[in-house]
């Protein structure tokens, strides 16, 4: 499938410890790793693409106790700060953090290596999302042609090559999902599925409730469950990104809210590249227990 986008002056990723991130978050890492997470932290993990916004948005749910007027405080980008997000002169996402009152809501999408220490040492609860690795990669491609600070990601042929060798934004998929899947039982990670979440979004609502402490009626669920549908966030200014200028995401050339579904990728894999995806998959992923739902 030949997919291009325009030329665009490359924005570069630079590494820290093999793994590509912004060049505007490498300048700020000793900022960011020396980061002071609080007992009390909430920290949202996820791969990029993989439904950060989606669980954003049920956690402030739960947290408002299933109030909308609330959750329209402020954009989804706002309400939890993305601890390794710099982009002076804006106030990087250190600096956000350290502004917010406790109990804090974080996120990232930093695989377990590169996470700031103090995250362990205070053993905070961490919820983890991980989503197929095919979709995600449909997903990221996509995001990677209407994001303007992110390099153009060339032709689906080329992203594909890109993404199985992990040198896009924060890495290897592969990596960033074993590394914290294996974590998940020796800290207080309650590890959650995109694909579940789809296909029994009040089942794995109520997950993530319990997790973060909280009992809230079966009323307050079913509101919270129709809330954070893809099509009411799709249409919601607060989460759909209508608010970032077209300079940063233009969203002529792909909507932030795109599809929302589980089996897109085959709408782009050709035959032979899922087959090879596939066996790149069961190398990368050898000795490892976890299991993806692929379609629902
Ligand atoms: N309420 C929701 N239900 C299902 N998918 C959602 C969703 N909100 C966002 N998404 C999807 O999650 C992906 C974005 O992830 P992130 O927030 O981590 O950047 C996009 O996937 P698609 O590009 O496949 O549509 C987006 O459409
Ligand atoms: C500006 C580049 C950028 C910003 C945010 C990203 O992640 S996310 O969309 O907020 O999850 C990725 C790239």
């Amino acid at each position: 499938m030949a997919l291009t986008t325009e030329l665009r002056s490359p924005p570069q990723l630079r590494e820290v410890a093999g793994i590509p991130l912004q060049a505007t978050t490498v300048d700020n890492w000793s900022q960011i790793q020396n980061f002071e997470a609080k007992p009390n932290d909430l920290l949202i993990c996820t791969y990029p693409k993989s439904g950060t916004t989606w669980i954003q948005e049920i956690v402030d749910m739960i947290e408002q106790n299933g109030d909308v007027e609330k959750c329209q405080r402020a954009i989804i980008q706002h309400r939890h700060p993305f601890i390794e997000w710099a982009r002076p002169p804006q106030p990087s996402g250190v600096e956000k953090a350290k502004a917010m009152p406790s109990p804090r809501t974080l996120r990232t999408h930093l695989p377990i290596q590169l996470l700031p220490p103090s995250f362990w040492e205070n053993n905070c609860k961490f919820l983890y999302v991980a989503r197929n690795a095919k979709d995600c990669m449909v997903s990221y491609y996509h995001f990677q042609r209407m994001n303007q600070m992110l390099p153009d990601p060339g032709t689906w042929e080329e992203y594909f090559e890109s993404f199985t060798n992990g040198k896009v934004g924060w890495g290897s998929w592969f990596d960033h999902v074993k590394g914290w899947w294996e974590m998940k039982d020796r800290y207080q990670i309650l590890f959650l599925f995109y694909e579940a979440i789809k296909k029994d979004p009040k089942h794995e609502i109520q997950k993530v409730m319990r997790f973060m402490g909280k009992n809230l009626d079966e009323t307050v669920l079913d509101k919270i469950v129709q809330e954070t549908s893809f099509e009411k966030m799709k249409e919601n200014p607060m989460t759909n990104r209508s608010t970032v200028s077209k300079s940063i995401l233009d969203q002529s050339i792909s909507p932030f809210m795109r599809k929302g579904t589980v089996g897109d990728w085959k709408n782009h894999f050709t035959v032979a590249q899922n087959e090879r995806f596939d066996k790149i998959y069961r190398k990368k992923m050898e000795g490892t227990s976890i299991n993806f739902c692929m379609e629902l």
